[in-house]
Formats: structure tokens, sequence, C-alpha cells
């Protein structure tokens, strides 16, 4: 609740709207809220602060919105100077906007969208609008939408008149942050501001838009200071910017200011050891030999940082900071002495961040740093597998296969049925690295016959994965999940890809009633769980229980088409004849 003190002159005087008596005071939460179309908010007036506490539970919603509209007044107020000294407009000024919009726009409780409009052709332009126009569009409380324009005239308008006097058409409408996430290169001066509003948030105490509630003296210095401190760094972002040109990739694909990996300070363990890779800085290598199925390794985070965070570099760096100063100064040097491929592009512990976080899940958007598993290279035919143990809270490393004394471990940092382009531009935007892997370095005719399988897998995999397959061609849904496993055989590709194709065949199964079959793919999708993450995994463990019951799975009996109990599963076959039982190829 604001208090009845403002810093308005108090010259107008109105009813209380607690107790009806004569008052002066007026709220300053949403004193002065401008109007929305027609409607002016009234003036919310007190005769003492007594009255203003009781009456807020009736005020605070009407009040909360009103402080909404106001703050988002402000937000105009600043984009438009900001738009100014970054000097471009358009779809151009929304990129390079991008990381300011996230940070002002967070915590306003508002709906953002980048929203491309342009002016209907059959119609005579009134507004003097030019033809396209790209807006955000920013709803409060689901009722009232309001456009900032970044082609021209702030402040904020109220969405259907804007519409209604530039005659203008949506083309298309986005999350904000959309057009900067479709830039896959961004151009050094965007690059430069994003490094330049991190700072501001971290001047800011982790919040840029805290200034947009202070009182409106405090808000124009604020909104001054920030103006000139950007306009002030445009020049040190130009330089920074030919900077950052003059410093592309060498022929490795490495960053030519990439530091020069210094030793880690990590002991040998019986297993690996920390130490130089030819061409990939530090890495992790094999002490002795490595069985299939072993844990290399389990390690906690030292750092985390919840999803989400990409866009906010200041936020993210404020997190991160927050857990740093917590550590001892041995961690704290460990984690400053990771690779940085972000050099000049991020600040440090976001580069460091971004450049080593491991997800903490299965495609999850959470990440941890790890200061011994960071220092595993990636291969696209690893031998080894990182997964997110939830029950030791744990990240863990397995060998997915025999790995000799000596040998580099790997771990893969792509989705594993991305095409060899994929994955190269996917390496090289992301750790600023070409992979020359055993697949990566294949002819250009084996290449192309992998890409040939890698593409037939994802299609198959979506396919599978439609839900629709499953109950209406259950036969040929199974088939296909067979067909992968020879496609993954065929592409050498390691254990880790098993497991999801197993638990696709079980689901076939069991969504059509057939316990036995399921029981035998749960079977194999758990053996090779143990491989790929252990048997204290909760995944593990959950597949396992699926074995005892496959019942238990909440798809069973979507149709009854394969009934059959759990304890058909033939015991008396060779093992020719339990391929073609289990993948359903003789009328069983
Ligand atoms: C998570 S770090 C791995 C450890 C890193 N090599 C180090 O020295 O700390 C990721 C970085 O390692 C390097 N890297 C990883 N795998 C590589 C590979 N296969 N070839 C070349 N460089 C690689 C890249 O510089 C990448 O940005």
């Amino acid at each position: 609740m604001k208090s009845t003190e403002s810093d308005e002159p108090r010259s107008e005087c109105g009813r209380c709207s607690s107790c009806s008596k004569e008052a002066t005071n007026r709220c300053a939460g949403c004193v002065d809220a401008p109007a929305y179309g027609k409607s002016t908010p009234r003036t919310t007036f007190y005769c003492s602060g007594q009255c203003q506490k009781a009456h807020w539970s009736a005020h605070k919603v009407e009040c909360k919105a009103l402080q909404t509209r106001k703050s988002l007044h402000r937000v105009a107020a600043v984009l438009a100077p900001v738009r100014d000294v970054i000097g471009v407009e358009g779809k151009q000024a929304m990129v390079r906007l991008a990381a300011f919009a996230a940070e002002i726009f967070d915590g306003l409780n508002v709906t953002v969208e980048e929203v491309i409009l342009t002016t209907t052709s059959d119609t005579t332009d009134t507004s003097g609008l030019s033809k396209t126009r790209h807006v955000y569009k920013v709803t409060i409380n689901d009722d009232e939408t309001w456009v900032l324009d970044l082609d021209g005239p702030f402040p904020p308008w109220p969405w259907s008149d804007y519409i209604r006097r530039g005659c203008l058409k949506v083309d298309s409408i986005h999350s904000l942050g959309f057009h900067r996430r479709a830039v896959s290169v961004l151009d050094p001066i965007t690059r430069a501001l994003v490094f330049q509003v991190a700072s501001m948030v971290t001047a800011h105490g982790g919040k840029l838009g805290a200034f947009l509630k202070g009182s409106k003296a405090t808000f124009q210095d604020e909104t001054n200071r920030l103006v000139e401190e950007i306009r002030g760094a445009m020049t040190a972002v130009k330089a920074a910017a030919k900077n950052i040109t003059l410093s592309a990739s060498n022929d490795n694909g490495q960053p030519l200011n990439a530091p020069s990996h210094a030793p880690s300070q990590s002991p040998a363990t019986g297993l690996y050891r920390i130490q130089a890779v030819p061409g990939k800085g530090q890495g992790m290598v094999a002490t002795s030999k490595i069985p299939r199925g072993t844990r290399i390794l389990s390690e906690a985070p030292a750092i985390t940082t919840p999803g989400g965070l990409e866009h906010q570099i200041g936020r993210f760096q404020t997190i991160i900071s927050r857990q740093l100063d917590k550590l001892d100064d041995q961690t704290r040097h460990r984690f400053y002495a990771l690779h940085n491929n972000y050099e000049g592009v991020f600040p440090p512990i976001a580069g460091i961040f971004k450049t080593n976080a491991l997800p903490l899940g299965h495609k999850a958007s959470e990440g941890g740093i790890f200061l011994e598993a960071s220092r595993i290279n990636h291969s696209c035919k690893n031998n080894a597998e990182n997964t997110w143990n939830k029950t030791l809270g744990k990240l863990t490393i397995h060998a997915v296969r025999d790995i000799q004394p000596g040998e580099e471990i790997t771990i893969s940092y792509v989705d594993a049925f991305k095409s060899y382009d994929e994955r190269q531009h996917h390496l090289q935007t992301g750790f600023g690295f070409s992979c020359d892997c055993e697949r990566c370095s294949a002819s250009p005719a084996e290449r192309r016959h992998s890409d040939q399988r890698l593409r037939r897998l994802a299609t198959l995999e979506k396919e599978v994965g439609d839900g629709v397959g499953i109950v209406a061609t259950p036969l040929s849904c199974l088939w296909k999940t067979r067909e992968m496993l020879r496609l993954l055989r065929e592409e050498v590709m390691t254990e880790s890809c098993f497991p999801r194709v197993y638990f696709d065949a079980f689901q076939v199964a069991i969504a059509n009633g057939d316990q036995a079959r399921a029981r035998v793919f749960a079977e194999r999708c758990y053996a090779s769980r143990v491989v790929v993450e252990g048997d204290d995994n909760e995944d593990s463990r959950w597949v396992k229980s699926l074995v005892e019951k496959p019942s238990s799975h909440r798809l069973y009996g979507t149709t009854m088409k394969w009934k059959q109990a759990a304890k058909k599963v033939p015991c008396d076959l060779g093992e020719e004849e339990f391929e073609s039982w289990l993948w359903k190829d003789t009328p069983w």
C-alpha cells in the first residue's frame, strides 16, 4: 500500500473513500494514473492513514492495475530516448532493445508481445503512420491493452485506438524477445548492448525496473542517468563492437581471444585425470580401463540457475554472483578458471556459465556448473553420458561403452538425431568450435548416408510420439520403433539413445493392453538406463517398477486390442523366434 504522501501539490479535495468525510490526501500509488481511452481514473482521497488502511482491501486491485498503467507509461518514457540513442527503428530496434526490454518489463505483471502491423492497402493512412509498424503490445490484467510503437509516436496508445487510427492490420504476433531469438548471429553493437544492460542491471541491484516505481522527480533523474549511461557507453560500445569483429575464430573455430586454458586444480582420481587435450583446451582422460556402465563421476553443482533467463543477462548474472560470493576462495577460483566462449560478448561470469552449464534434468532449462564435469569435451560419438540424478542431487557421468586407458572421456553437447550441419552450427555458435569427431570427419558419402538415417530417425520419433498412431495404427508404430533401433545400430550411436526408443515400444504395447510385450520392452529400457544413469536414478527406478507391473503405466488399456497378461512372455523360444514374437512378425 502506498502512503498518501505524494510529491504532488495537494490543491484538490474530495470525499474520503473510506468514511466520506472531506479529504485532501490522495492515494500516492494510483494518483495521476493516465486515462485508458475515454475512461479517466477517478482520484482516491483519504482523510487519514487509518482510513486508507481500512479501505485498502477494497482499493487494492484497482490501485495495482493503475500503478501498472503508470509504470507502463514510464517504460515508454524510458524506451523512447533509449531507442533514439541506439539510433535504429523497426525490427532492428526490437532486436537491439530485447535485453533492455526484458529487464525493464520484468516485474511489471504485464504480458508483452512483439507485433508487426501494416496499414491496410485499401485505406488512406490518416495518421501519418508509415506502412509497417513494429510495436510492443502490452496487456494489463487481460482487460486493457496498450501499444508501444518502436517506429514512432510514444507514449503508449490504447491498442484499439491505435489500430483504428492507423488503419492497421496485424501481420505477426510473437512473445517478447522473439525477433532477438530469431537472429542466430547478433551484430556487434547489439552484443555490446547486452553487456551494457547487464552492467546497468547490476548497478540497480538486479532489478532495472525498480526505479519505475519512485516519485516523478526520482524517476526523471534516474531516466536521465540511464539514457546518459547508454549514450556515454555508445562510443565504447562501438569500439567494443570493432574488437568483437576482430576477435573472430581461428582455423579451428576457437575464438582468438579464448583463454589459455590454465591447468585445472582438480586431483586425478582412479579413473580419470583433467589434462590438456590438443586443440580442445582441458579435457577429461581415462587413467585406467573403464568398463561400460561404470559411474565415472557423481558431482554436486557448485552453482545453479533457474531456466528461462537466457535473455535476461543482468538477472542471470546477479543470481550467479550471489552464489559465487558464498563459495570458498578455492572453489570460486576454479569457477573463474573454467573456459569462457563468450569473452567480450557477455560479462565474464555469465559467459562462463553459458559455456559450461549442464542441464539439471532431461531437457531441463535449469542448469548447473560442475567443476569437474564442466571440463568434459564434446564428441558426436560420445563414450560417456551426463544425467541429473535427482535422488542424489548430483550429476552423474557414466561410461556408455568400454573406455581404454589414455582415451578421452566425452559427452555430447547436441541432440543425438541432429544432422551434420545442424550439429556443426550448434557447436560453432554455442561453443566456438568445429567438431572433428569420427562421425563428423567421415567421408562426404558416409555423411550423406548418416544424415539420411538421422532425418529418418527424427521423422520416426515424431510419428511414434504424436500420440495418435500408438492407438490408431499400433502395429505400424511398433515396427517404426524397430526401424529406429536398426538405424541407431547402423549409425553406431551410443547406448544413450536406446532407452527412449525402447520406452516408445513399451508405450505402444501397454496402450493396447499387451502387458507381456510391454514388460519385455520395459526390461530392455531399464537395462539401457542402468548403463546410462545407474540403478539409483529416479527414472531407472520408475522403469523398474513398470517391469514389475506394466499395467501401472497411465496409458494401460487405452485400447485392449492386444490384450495379454504380463506372465504370457514366452519362455521356450529361441532368440530369433522370440524377436519375431516380440515384434509381432507372425500371427502369434
Ligand atoms: C564445457 S567446456 C569443456 C572443457 C574445456 N575444454 C576447458 O578447457 O575447460 C566447452 C569448451 O571446450 C572446447 N571443446 C569442447 N569439445 C570440443 C571439441 N570436440 N573440439 C574442440 N573444442 C572442444 C570448446 O572450446 C568449448 O567451448
